[in-house]
C-alpha cells in the first residue's frame, strides 16, 4: 500500500472509531424503519452489483448519441429487472407500491445524467393513477407498468411553462365523430420540454385547452399514441423531436411535439375528475385544480429527491474533508485534516444538518399529501389548499437549499470538487434543474404568499384557517421571549414571521388604499411577499425538525447527535437571517451573540462524528460515483486512475497536433 493511500485509509479509520452512536440505529431512520432498511439492502444488492449498469467509458466522453443510447439501455434493464423481482412485484402490486418503489433514491445512480424512462416512472404513470377512470387504467395502466408503452407529461410549450391557463395547444370536441382534435395553433404552442418526448415515448399525457359546444374549459389531460407502436415511427399529423443539448439531464431526451388536426377518441381524455360525455356536455369536477394533481405529487416527490443529491454531495465532501491535509494550523506542525478547520466544519456541518431537516419535513408533506389525496378520494377537497401551499413552499425550499448546499460542497473540495469524477457538476446540474422544472420557484413562493396572505386576512376576521398557517394570528405576536430553548427559539421564528407577515400585508394594503388596485399593489410588494413565503416555509421546517426528533424513540447517543445538528441547523438559520429577528424584538443582540457561541461549540461537537454520520447513509460507492467520496477515502489514487481514461491520454500526441500545433509552432517543417 503507498504512503498516501494508508494515510487516507487510516484518517477515514481513526474517524470511524470516534464514533459516538449506533450508526444502524441511524441508518433505520435514514431509511424509514429497519424493515426498509432491509428492503432498500436487498433491491441495492440485486441492482447495484450487476454488471449491465457499469458504462464501457464515462458518459462525459460519449457523443450526445451514444449517452442517450447508454443511458436507455441501462433505463430499459432496470424495468426488465423490475419486472423479473418477486419482492417488486409485489409492492407494486400495493396501493402505494409504485411510489414506495420510485422514492427509493438509488434507482437514480443506475442513469448518471437523466433517465429517458424517468418521465414515465415519474409522472405518466402517476397521472394514470391519479387522472384515469379505473376503466382508463385497465387500459393502459399494466401495460404503462410492464414498460409495453412508453409515455411522458406533455404540459410545457415554448411561450407558457408557468402560467397553465395561457397554454395554447387545443383539444376541441366533434360529436359527430366522437373525437377530440388535437391542435397546434402557433409557434408558441409547441409542446417543449417534456422528458423522453424527443425520442423514447410512443405515448403521452398532453394538456391542452379543452372546447367542446363552444366553450373553453381550460386545461385538462389527453391520453395521445405518439408513435406507431411495432415501427415506433412517429404517427401523420404530428411531429414530434428532441429539444437539443441543456446545461445537464442530456440523456432524458427532451422533446418537443406539434399536432396539426390530430384526432384521438374521446374516450382517451383522462376523466376520473371531468368529463365530456359523447354529446359533448362538460361534467364539471369537484374542483378545476384537481387536474394538476400530477404536479402536487412530483413537487412531494422534489423534497425527497434533492435531499437524497444532498446527502450524495455531502457525504463526499465530508470523507474528502478527513482525508485532505492542506497548510498549517500550528506553525511548524503537520498539515492537519481540512476538516479540522473551522470554517470548514461550516461548509459542511450545516449540509448535514440540512438533510435531516429537508427529510424529515419531506415525510411530514408526505404524509399529508397521502392524507390529502385518501380524503379527496371520498369527495372532500378541505385539504387541498393546504396541501399545495405546503408543496410549494417546501418544493422550493429543498430545491434552493440542497442545490446550494451542493455548490457549497463542491467549493469545500477544492478544485477537485471541479472534476467531472468527483461528481460535483452532475449532482449540482441534476439539482439546480429542480429549482425550475415542476414549477419555477418564485412562481411557487408567491403561491404560498397568496395563501398565507389570505389566510391571515381570514384568521384576523376570525375565520378558521388550515393548521399550517393557523400561528399568524394570536399570541405568537406578541409572545414574551422566553429563553434560547428549542422552545424559545422556535417561539422566536413564530414572532418573525408573524411580524413579517403583517407588515407585508399592512404596506399591501397601503398601496391599495393609496389607489393601487390589488393586482398591482401585489406585483409591487412581492420581493417582499416571496419572503413571507420563505420565513414561513423555513419555520415549517423548522418545528417539524424538533418535533421529528422529540418523537423519535432514540438512543441517548444518537438523540445528542441529532439534537445537536438539530440546534446547528435553527441556529446557523436565526444568525444568517439575524436581521428579521433584531427587527421586530424576537431576540436582542446579547442572544445573538450567545448563539454564535453556541454554534461554534456546535461545530466542534459533531465534528468528531461526522464521518460516521454521512457513513450512515449508507450509500454504496456505485451511488457516490464520485473519486473523492469512496468508503475506503482512497482519493488521490482513484483521481489519477480515473484521468488516464480520459481519450486524449490514450495517444502521447494527440492527432489534433499534428493539424493545428505544429503548423502554428512551425516544428518539424
Ligand atoms: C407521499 C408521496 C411521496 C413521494 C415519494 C417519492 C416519489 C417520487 C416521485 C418522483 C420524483 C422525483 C422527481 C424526479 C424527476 C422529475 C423529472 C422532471 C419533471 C419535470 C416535469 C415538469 O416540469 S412538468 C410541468 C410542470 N409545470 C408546472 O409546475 C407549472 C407551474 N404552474 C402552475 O402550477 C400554475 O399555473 C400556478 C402557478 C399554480 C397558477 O395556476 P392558476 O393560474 O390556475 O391558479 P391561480 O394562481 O390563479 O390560483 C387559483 C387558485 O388555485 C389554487 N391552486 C393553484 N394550483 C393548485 C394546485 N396544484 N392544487 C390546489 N390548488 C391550486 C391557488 O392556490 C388559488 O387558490 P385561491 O383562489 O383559493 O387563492
Ligand atoms: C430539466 C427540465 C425538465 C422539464 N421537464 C418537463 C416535462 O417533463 N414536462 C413538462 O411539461 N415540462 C417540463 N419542463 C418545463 C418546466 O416545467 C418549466 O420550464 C417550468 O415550469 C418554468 O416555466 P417557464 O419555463 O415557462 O418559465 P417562465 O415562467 O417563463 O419563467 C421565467 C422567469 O419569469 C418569472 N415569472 C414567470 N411568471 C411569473 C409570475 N407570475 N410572477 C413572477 N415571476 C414570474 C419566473 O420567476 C422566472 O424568473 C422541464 C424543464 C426543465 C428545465
Amino acid at each position: 500500500m503507498s504512503i498516501m493511500k494508508q494515510q487516507c485509509v487510516s484518517d477515514l479509520e481513526n474517524e470511524r472509531k470516534n464514533c459516538s452512536f449506533d450508526k444502524e440505529e441511524l441508518t433505520n431512520i435514514v431509511d424509514g424503519g429497519v424493515e426498509k432498511t432491509q428492503f432498500r439492502r436487498r433491491l441495492e444488492e440485486y441492482f447495484l452489483r450487476d454488471p449491465q449498469f457499469l458504462d464501457s467509458i464515462g458518459p462525459d466522453y460519449m457523443s450526445h448519441e451514444d449517452r442517450y443510447a447508454n443511458e436507455l439501455r441501462k433505463a430499459c434493464h432496470m424495468i426488465h429487472k423490475f419486472s423479473e423481482n418477486e419482492e417488486i412485484n409485489q409492492v407494486i402490486g400495493r396501493p402505494d407500491g409504485v411510489r414506495s418503489i420510485m422514492g427509493l433514491g438509488f434507482l437514480g445512480a443506475l442513469t448518471r445524467d437523466g433517465n429517458p424512462l424517468q418521465l414515465h416512472l415519474g409522472m405518466f404513470i402517476p397521472t394514470l393513477i391519479g387522472q384515469g377512470t379505473p376503466e382508463q387504467q385497465e387500459r393502459w395502466l399494466g401495460r404503462a407498468v410492464l414498460g409495453e408503452i412508453i409515455g411522458t407529461y406533455a404540459q410545457t410549450e415554448m411561450g407558457h411553462g408557468t402560467f397553465l391557463r395561457g397554454l395554447e395547444t387545443t383539444a376541441t370536441y366533434d360529436p359527430s365523430t366522437q373525437e377530440f382534435i388535437l391542435h397546434t395553433p402557433t409557434i408558441t404552442a409547441t409542446k417543449w420540454w417534456p422528458g423522453g418526448l424527443g425520442k423514447t415515448a410512443n405515448y403521452a399525457v398532453v394538456m391542452a385547452q379543452l372546447f367542446t359546444k363552444g366553450h373553453c374549459y381550460g386545461p385538462h389531460p389527453f391520453l395521445v399514441q405518439l408513435r406507431d407502436e411495432k415501427t415506433h415511427q412517429s404517427l401523420p399529423g404530428l411531429t414530434v423531436g428532441e429539444i437539443g443539448p441543456r446545461l445537464g439531464m442530456n440523456t432524458s431526451d427532451n422533446g418537443f411535439l406539434r399536432f396539426d388536426h390530430f384526432r384521438i377518441p374521446r374516450t382517451n381524455m383522462l376523466m376520473k375528475h371531468s368529463q365530456v360525455l359523447e354529446d359533448g356536455t362538460y361534467v364539471k369536477p369537484l374542483s378545476s385544480k384537481l387536474a394538476y394533481g400530477t404536479m402536487v405529487y412530483v413537487r412531494v416527490g422534489i423534497c425527497f429527491y434533492s435531499c437524497h443529491l444532498l446527502q450524495k454531495a455531502v457525504t463526499i465532501a465530508t470523507r474528502y474533508s478527513a482525508v485532505r491535509h492542506q497548510s498549517e494550523m500550528l506553525p511548524g506542525m503537520p498539515e492537519p485534516q481540512i476538516l479540522d478547520y473551522q470554517t470548514q466544519q461550516y461548509k459542511v456541518l450545516p449540509q448535514i444538518a440540512t438533510v435531516f431537516a429537508l427529510l424529515f419535513a419531506a415525510r411530514r408533506v408526505g404524509d399529508t399529501f397521502i392524507e390529502a389525496t385518501t380524503s379527496m378520494n371520498k369527495g372532500n377537497l378541505a385539504m387541498l389548499p393546504e396541501l399545495h401551499a405546503i408543496s410549494c413552499g417546501l418544493k422550493a425550499l429543498s430545491s434552493t437549499d440542497s442545490t446550494s448546499g451542493i455548490d457549497i460542497c463542491r467549493l469545500s473540495c477544492g478544485g477537485h470538487g471541479y472534476l467531472a469524477s468527483s461528481s460535483f457538476p452532475r449532482l449540482y446540474t441534476l439539482c439546480t434543474a429542480t429549482m425550475t422544472y415542476e414549477g419555477e420557484n418564485t412562481v411557487l413562493w408567491l403561491q404560498v404568499a397568496r395563501y398565507l396572505i389570505k389566510s391571515y386576512q381570514a384568521a384576523k376576521r376570525g375565520e378558521v384557517v388550515g393548521p399550517s398557517v393557523a400561528y399568524l394570528v394570536g399570541k405568537n405576536t406578541t409572545e414574551i421571549r422566553a429563553d434560547l430553548s428549542d422552545a424559545g427559539l422556535l417561539g422566536a421564528c413564530r414572532k418573525s414571521v408573524c411580524a413579517i407577515v403583517a407588515e407585508v400585508e399592512s404596506r399591501l394594503q397601503h398601496l391599495c388604499s393609496k389607489g393601487q388596485d390589488y393586482h398591482h399593489a401585489w406585483n409591487n410588494m412581492s420581493v417582499f411577499l416571496v419572503k413571507c413565503a420563505q420565513v414561513h416555509t423555513r419555520y415549517y421546517v423548522c418545528e417539524k425538525y424538533v418535533q421529528a426528533i422529540e418523537n423519535l424513540k432514540l438512543s441517548d447517543g444518537l438523540r445528542t447527535i441529532l439534537r445537536n445538528l438539530c440546534r446547528l441547523y435553527v441556529v446557523n438559520h436565526i444568525i444568517v437571517h439575524q436581521g428579521d429577528f433584531l427587527r421586530c424584538g424576537a431576540l436582542t443582540a446579547s442572544d445573538m451573540k450567545a448563539l454564535e457561541e453556541e454554534m461554534g461549540d456546535l461545530l466542534a461537537a459533531l465534528r468528531p462524528q461526522a464521518v460516521s454520520i454521512v457513513d450512515a447513509f449508507d450509500l454504496d460507492d456505485f451511488i457516490l460515483d464520485s473519486v473523492l467520496g469512496s468508503k475506503d477515502g482512497n482519493v488521490y489514487q482513484r483521481l489519477y486512475d480515473e484521468a488516464l481514461k480520459s481519450p486524449l491520454n490514450q495517444k502521447d500526441v494527440p492527432d489534433a497536433y499534428y493539424k493545428y500545433l505544429r503548423p502554428l509552432m512551425k516544428a518539424n517543417l
